[in-house]
């Protein structure tokens, strides 16, 4: 019997096949819980540390991302674009908005009547918003006009920086976008922040508006703290081990420029006792600075100094190996803005000096296989939100060597670490190479 031909709907059906078996195995000899859709379903797929689950898992994804849309097919994928996510998150939005998650038991379910006394939300419009969340596997009609929870609805029910994700999608990232082409038209040249769509959405820049809307401000800073947490993010602690801080000599100075509170220097300073910190940041958040790294038991070798990095850098070499670290920092600016904040390090920086950047490295512009679609869909999204909001930008490898040398020629790559060790960032480093260079 000749084998049946290898259809690209097959292949990918085979490619779902084999990856959903390595993961019921890991998930069996693990004794962890199947993922399901029930309300006691896990609330996080798997613990994504164990490297060949977690690619099984990626490949998972990409390929039932693939099969889907082939099998949706060209012009049915056009016509219906994003129609359903659009809607959506207009339900979700009306849900969240009127508490209907938390009124909803965890344990059995609840008819729309008393769901609608007990939400304010009128007993006519409450099942058709319901329904299209429970068609997108938020929430569940267990039998007519009684519905009950899921796994994914529990997560809005549970936390409220879970429903801070859905506000800030509908609330500020809605409107914001819906103004790309005004800032297309508007501003397509301009280096500068104030530039962006969410300025011409809401009439201010993003924090100069947060400034005046406190509420946004909490409900923005809940919405930080549920993305951070998520599978696509690099932790403090996995910034702590991803890059060779062990090989820098005893007693080396690690400036945090930009550094907030602390939590990222405080997670590498737990980890390498050997190393010294000063974390940079504005005033304001010098005492907050100060007893948190009380708590985490660093404060004698973790110091927080005010400074603005658009000054003269106040930290230098001192002798022995200065590493002026920038996380999350050159993704808030255009490149104009980027030079500005580096030039004044750039000029504190000796020989023995490292600038090491921890940001997103985009996937090049040839193609990558080894990038995961979904993944790049994400940081691709990720870049569109910075320039959206701050009128900055993600940058691929060749764009942050271009901007390096564009700050001073000597400045050059030395090192990348980017996955298995990290899964979003990159920790690209560099020094001043024509320099006499010590290991
Ligand atoms: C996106 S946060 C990154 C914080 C930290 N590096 C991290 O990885 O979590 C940007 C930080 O830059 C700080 N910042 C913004 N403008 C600054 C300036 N002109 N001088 C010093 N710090 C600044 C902010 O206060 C904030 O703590």
């Amino acid at each position: 019997m000749s084998a049946t031909p290898r259809t690209p709907l097959s292949q990918l059906a085979d490619e779902i096949a084999s990856n959903a078996a390595i993961l019921a195995d890991y998930i069996k000899a693990n004794e962890l819980p199947q993922p399901s859709f029930d309300v006691d379903g896990p609330l996080q797929f798997i613990p994504t540390d164990d490297e060949k689950a977690s690619a099984a898992r990626t490949a998972l994804i990409d390929a039932s991302r693939a099969l889907h849309t082939l099998a949706v097919g060209p012009k049915e994928t056009t016509r219906y674009f994003c129609y359903n996510e659009l809607y959506l998150l207009g339900a979700m939005q009306v849900l969240c908005h009127f508490s209907v998650p938390q009124n909803v038991p965890t344990e059995g379910g609840i008819g729309v009547s008393e769901l609608a006394l007990k939400t304010g939300l009128s007993e006519s419009l409450l099942p058709r918003f319901l329904r299209m969340a429970a068609a997108n596997f938020y929430f569940v009609e267990r039998e007519p006009g009684v519905f009950a929870h899921t796994a994914w609805s529990k997560t809005l029910a549970m936390d409220e920086n879970m429903r801070a994700c859905v506000w800030f999608r509908y609330a500020e990232m809605l409107p914001t976008v819906a103004k790309f082409v005004d800032m297309v038209e508007a501003y397509p040249n301009s280096a500068e922040p104030q530039d962006t769509a969410f300025h011409l959405a809401f009439g201010d820049t993003f924090f100069g508006f947060k400034e005046k809307h406190p509420d946004n401000m909490l409900r923005f800073g809940q919405f930080i703290k549920a993305f951070s947490e998520g599978d696509a993010q690099d932790s403090a602690e996995s910034v702590a081990h991803a890059y060779a801080w062990e090989k820098l000599p005893q007693g080396s100075l690690v400036v945090d420029v930009g550094g907030g509170i602390g939590h990222v220097s405080a997670a590498v300073a737990q980890a390498h006792p050997h190393l010294r910190f000063q974390i940079q940041d504005f005033g304001d958040l010098a005492d907050e600075a100060a007893s948190f790294l009380k708590s985490r038991g660093v404060a004698d070798r973790v110091q927080f100094r005010a400074h603005n990095f658009f000054d003269a850098q106040p930290a230098s070499e001192e002798g022995g190996v200065t590493v002026f670290f920038l996380r999350n920092i050159m993704h808030n600016w255009s490149d104009a803005y980027c030079r500005r904040i580096l030039k004044p390090i750039v000029a504190a920086m000796g020989p023995e000096s490292r600038l090491l950047v921890c940001d997103i490295i985009l996937p090049s512009i040839e193609p990558d296989a080894a990038y995961p679609k979904a993944q790049e869909t994400f940081v691709r999204a990720v870049d569109l939100t910075m320039q959206a909001f701050m009128n900055a930008k993600e940058r691929a490898y060749d764009d942050w060597r271009q901007l390096f040398a564009s700050v001073d020629g000597r400045l050059c790559i030395t090192n990348v670490v980017g996955k298995p060790k990290l899964k979003r960032d990159g920790l690209i480093e560099t020094r001043l190479v024509d320099m006499d260079l010590a290991n």
